[in-house]
């Protein structure tokens, strides 16, 4: 299997705070990989270090075979990431945010304006491409940002809790158009904390207080603990955890 991202023991210190703690796992190139853990659990920080968006205190990563901390530049040029606060221009329109985006991203004109097309209908925002991206509901600015973030066709995207504060509705529709480019052979990380979510991943790891708990399919992971839902996995991953330290201290 080809792994498009790695880590080994990856780690964040923010002073005396252990904020991501000997993190490793493999994600199998154009595999659906789901990042779980509560608020706080250091799923982002995760994330901005595979983007090569901050230094690791220790550990490595690779992204395509870049490395996260060499390869910075490299690593952003061939991944989409959306962060939780995604930026897109509110006085601008769905089409001018997606030309502002082209024009980061360097692409040449007659490329953009065929990549626009495509992901104007991808996300079902046909009929919108006037509209303030300001005026637009929750769902559909993040199926913007969504589509600001593939402009540069990435073979990784990243998404750090997409769905955070989104209505049910538009979860799903979101989820589907996540489905239709894992098919197109993009690897997908995406952090959630929505169970719902986790459960259509190819994989799952679950991260709590910054230490990776387990990971598996969600049907492996069930199967484990002999449970019919993910919500009691991550119950037995914690009370492990915290009966494990409690036997160490
Ligand atoms: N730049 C920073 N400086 C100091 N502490 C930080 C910094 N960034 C994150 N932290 C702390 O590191 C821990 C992990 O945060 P992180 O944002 O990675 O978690 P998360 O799982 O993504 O949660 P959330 O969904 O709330 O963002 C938290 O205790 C957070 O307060």
């Amino acid at each position: 299997m080809i792994m498009a991202i790695t880590c080994e023991n990856l780690t964040k210190k923010f002073g005396n705070l252990v904020a991501v703690d000997n993190i490793s796992m493999s994600i199998p190139k154009g595999s659906i990989y789901g990042f779980l853990g509560p608020n706080g659990s250091g799923k982002s920080t995760t994330i901005r270090m595979l983007c090569g968006l901050m230094d690791p205190t220790s550990g490595s990563g690779t992204v395509l075979g870049y490395d996260i901390r060499k390869d910075s530049e490299k690593i952003k040029h061939h991944i989409g990431y959306m962060s939780q606060k995604f930026s897109l221009y509110e006085e601008l329109t769905v089409s001018e945010n997606l030309d502002f985006y082209a024009g980061i991203y360097g692409l040449d004109p007659s490329k953009a304006l065929h990549r626009k097309k495509e992901l104007v209908e991808m996300a079902g925002l046909t009929g919108r491409e006037k509209q303030l991206a300001g005026k637009l509901s929750g769902g559909w600015k993040q199926r913007l940002a969504l589509s600001c973030a593939l402009l540069h066709e990435p073979e990784v995207l990243i998404l750090d809790e997409p769905t955070a504060g989104v209505d049910p509705v538009s979860r799903r529709i979101f989820w589907d158009v996540i489905h239709q480019l894992s098919e197109q052979g993009i690897t997908i990380l995406v952090s959630t904390h929505y169970m719902d979510e986790a459960e259509t991943c190819d994989y799952i790891s679950f991260i709590f207080f910054g230490r990776l708990l387990g990971n598996g399919t969600p049907q492996e992971l069930k199967d484990h603990y002999h449970v019919d839902n993910l919500e009691d996995v991550f119950i037995q991953f914690v009370t492990n955890a915290e009966s494990g330290s409690e036997s160490d201290g």
